[in-house]
């Protein structure tokens, strides 16, 4: 796969921290599974406002964990349609991320993105969804890493990284990004 470094979309001081890795991501296995699923239309996001869960109170994409024989895909359309009642037709794998968090938490999410759908937009127990123009995503009100891989999503390419961060605090990344598309 051809590779880029994310100086394509920011400065190349973006793209790895100044700081040294915590951890030897080479022995990581994640403790979970989980998924983002960003649909889009021309100029606009879906985004939610997070109501539970991990994250809960943050805006994000809608997602979750993956259960018990899902595949990733799979999970994006379940999650979407049970947080924003909309079911994702044919989710595109743009990469993945693996976090690990200061108590020893480490959860892999995969990203996809769908640029089409069926059903209905609801607010539910979940998730308060809103339409959000491309140009203004409320990136201080995200996870403190999504300002540095979410635009490069956008622009189509593929991310994959490695993050640490001790509670909501970023104190460790890696990210590369690829022009071409994993098919996960
Ligand atoms: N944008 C973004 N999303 C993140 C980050 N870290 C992180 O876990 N997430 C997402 C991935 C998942 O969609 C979500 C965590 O899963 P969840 O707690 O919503 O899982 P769930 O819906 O299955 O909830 P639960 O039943 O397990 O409580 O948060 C991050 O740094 N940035």
């Amino acid at each position: 796969m051809k590779r880029a470094s994310l100086e394509t979309s920011f400065p190349r001081s973006l793209a790895k921290s100044a700081t040294s890795s915590p951890l030897d991501w080479s022995s990581y296995r994640p403790d979970d599974t989980a998924v983002l699923c960003f649909l889009r239309k021309p100029g606009w996001l879906l985004l939610i406002r997070k109501k539970r869960g991990l994250g809960a109170g943050k805006i994000n994409g809608p997602g979750g964990k993956t259960e018990p024989g899902e595949t990733p895909r799979d999970t994006a359309i379940r999650e979407t349609r049970e947080e924003v009642g909309l079911i994702p037709s044919e989710p595109r794998h743009q990469g993945a991320l693996r976090f690990a968090f200061a108590d020893g938490y480490r959860l892999e999410v995969h990203i996809f993105t769908a640029t089409s759908w069926e059903g209905s937009l609801c607010e539910t127990d979940e998730a308060l969804p809103f339409w959000c123009p491309q140009e203004e995503i409320p990136y201080t009100e995200m996870w403190e890493d999504d300002i540095l891989w979410l635009p490069a999503v956008l622009e189509g390419k593929s991310v994959e990284g490695e993050m640490f961060l001790r509670g909501d605090s970023l104190e460790f990344w890696d990210l590369r990004c690829s022009d071409d598309h994993q098919v996960g």
